[in-house]
Order: C-alpha cells, then structure tokens, then sequence
C-alpha cells in the first residue's frame, strides 16, 4: 500500500480505518504504512531495573492508538521519554526516535512540543490555583514560542496575545468550558479537568495528541462526552496515543492497541484480537488477578461454572448457620 493511498483514505469512516488496520503487520515493532512516530532502542532504567525496554515501534498517523499495560508495565516512563521529559539510559547508545520524520533524540520537551507531539498534563497544585483561561493561555506558549518572544521585541505583544485568547475562548466553547473560563481550575469536576487538559494541548496545534489515562476520575456523565471528543479529533486528521486502564474505553475507541509488559512491547493489533491473545491476558493476569479486560467472552466456561459453585457453596452456608 503506497503512502498515497493511506493519505487519500477518509479515517473519519469507520470502515476505511478497518480497511486499513487488517493490513498491518501486527507483530510487536511491527510496520505501519504511514508511521507519524518511529522509536528504536528505547531503554530506561532505574538503578538495576530496567523500566523500559522497546526495541520498535511504530505509531500510525490518522488513527488512534492505546497503550496498553499492567501496572508498572513502562508506560508513563515510555511517554516521558519519547516527550523529551526524561531520557532514555541508551540516549548515545542506539536510541533513535523520529516525528513525522524529524529526529528528537536529543530533543528537549519544548521542541518536541513545537514538532507537533503534545501531552496532556494532570492539573498540579500550581494550575489548579490558576483560572481556566490562565490555563489555556500557557497551552499556547509552546506554539508561539520564539515568536512571542520577538514580537515582544516588535511590538506586536499585544495583537498577537488577542489572537491567542480568541484561539483560546473557541476551543473552550468547543469543550463546554467556557462558562468556566474564570474560575479556577481547581475548582472543575474531574471531568471537566479532563477537558481542560485536552483544550490546553490543542492551543498549540498538535500533530499528535497523547494522553495520559484521560478517562481517569471521570464521572459517566462526562466519559460519553469525552470519548466523543478524542474521536472527533481523529475524525479531523489528528493522531492519537493514549495510555488507558478502563479496557472497555479502550475498546470502545481504539482503532490499534499496543501492548507493554515489564518494559517491553509484546503484542498488537485491534482490540478484539489483542485482548484475546494469550500472551497478553498472561502479562495482566500475572500483574493483578482482578483486571477486567472489558470482554466477559474471556471468562470461559469453567470460570462461570467455578463462581457458579463458590455462589452455591455460599447459599449452603448460609442456609445451614439458619
Ligand atoms: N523515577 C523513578 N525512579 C525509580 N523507579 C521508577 C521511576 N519512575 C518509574 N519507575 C519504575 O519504573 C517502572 C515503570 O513505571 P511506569 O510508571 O512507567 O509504569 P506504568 O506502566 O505507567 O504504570 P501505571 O499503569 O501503574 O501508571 C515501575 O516499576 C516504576 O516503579
């Protein structure tokens, strides 16, 4: 498939994306046809443990990808190193990473922001003490950069900081936050903090969105909304990555999965197929016994008959203690 026939697809239908997945090399590094984001030789560790270790990967433009793991799996640490807020152990030693083709290896994390690769923060203490449009307007310095600082110097300071808010004050309407455009941050649900997070990386026009667990904290009323959202802005073109416990999120939404374990990438593919394949269920089960990898079609039939009998084992009990 040529790099032209991936571009002329529409990836806002949900059949052409189907289309386009069931070609992937779905082998762990496998190849994507149009790859916006290359990693080699990601290693990271932490005195003796290694924390990551991701000898490739390939992210494809257009669609959104999850990062998938257990817990301690690699996954925020893998997201800190590609973001340039860390750097890998092999930095010199092998560690390549590209965004739609430009190299970050030695990358600092505002340039890699200005290369079209953002990330959602959690609101710490310092944002949450200021207002949501105080929020934005610091989502914009990543984009404007150099260039706020020389139009300080032109005197332009002024039309451009309008431009910015105005920027700002649409993308608040766009996520029912502009009601809130005052109040602080701190003061927003957890979901409306979600918004915020994603709306404060857009002041800077991604190429790229990753999030870190967005469905993190969200009341039902909002995960609907939400989700609606990051489809929508794979729907316009934008690349998506997110890291997401809530499996059924992730089915819900993923168009490709990739999954980490111990530090390493060990599988991929479409949700259903990922979450079916035995290497993958092993690397959650051996994490923590109780994760629900949002298909009930995984409980197998001994499983039901088992909680059927420990159900019936119960009833006994109980009926003898009366
Ligand atoms: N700064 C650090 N110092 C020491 N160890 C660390 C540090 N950051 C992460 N680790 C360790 O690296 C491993 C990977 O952690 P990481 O947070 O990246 O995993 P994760 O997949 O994001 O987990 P979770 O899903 O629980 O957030 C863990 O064992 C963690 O304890």
């Amino acid at each position: 498939m040529s790099d032209q026939t991936v571009a002329s697809r529409n990836l806002a239908d949900p059949v052409a994306r189907r289309e386009l997945v069931s070609g992937f090399d779905a082998s762990p590094g496998g190849s994507k046809p149009d790859s916006i984001l290359l990693v080699d030789k990601i290693t990271r560790q932490f005195g003796g443990m290694t924390a990551v270790d991701v000898e490739h990967l390939e992210v494809q433009r257009g669609l959104i990808t999850a990062l998938i793991g257990p817990n301690g799996a690699g996954k925020t640490t893998f997201f800190n190193l590609i973001t340039g807020f860390d750097r890998p152990t092999s930095a010199g030693k092998g560690a390549h990473w590209a965004f739609d083709g430009r190299t970050l290896d030695k990358t600092s994390a505002s340039s890699v922001a200005q290369a079209g690769m953002v990330r959602t923060f959690q609101l710490t203490k310092a944002l949450s003490a200021m207002t949501v449009i105080e929020n934005m307007m610091l989502g914009a310095q990543n984009q404007a950069g150099e260039n706020l600082f020389k139009s300080m110097f032109r005197g332009s300071w002024r039309k451009q900081e309008q431009e910015i808010e105005a920027k700002a004050d649409e993308l608040l309407a766009r996520f029912k936050l502009y009601e809130k455009k005052d109040d602080y941050a701190g003061s927003l649900s957890g979901g409306q903090r979600k918004l915020l997070e994603m709306a404060r990386a857009l002041m800077s026009d991604p190429k790229m969105i990753m999030l870190d667990e967005p469905m993190a904290g969200v009341n039902p009323a909002l995960t609907q909304s939400l989700l609606g959202h990051i489809q929508g802005l794979r729907d316009e073109g934008m690349t998506v990555l997110f890291v997401e416990h809530d499996m059924h999120v992730v089915r819900h939404i993923s168009d490709w999965v990739a999954v980490m374990a111990e530090g390493r990438l060990v599988a991929e593919g479409p949700a259903d197929t990922v979450m079916s394949n035995p290497a993958v269920i092993d690397a959650y089960l051996g994490a923590h016994h109780d994760t629900d990898l949002g298909d009930d079609a995984l409980l197998s039939d001994e499983a039901f008959e088992q909680i059927e009998g420990e159900v019936e084992a119960e009833r006994e009990a109980e009926e003898e203690q009366q």
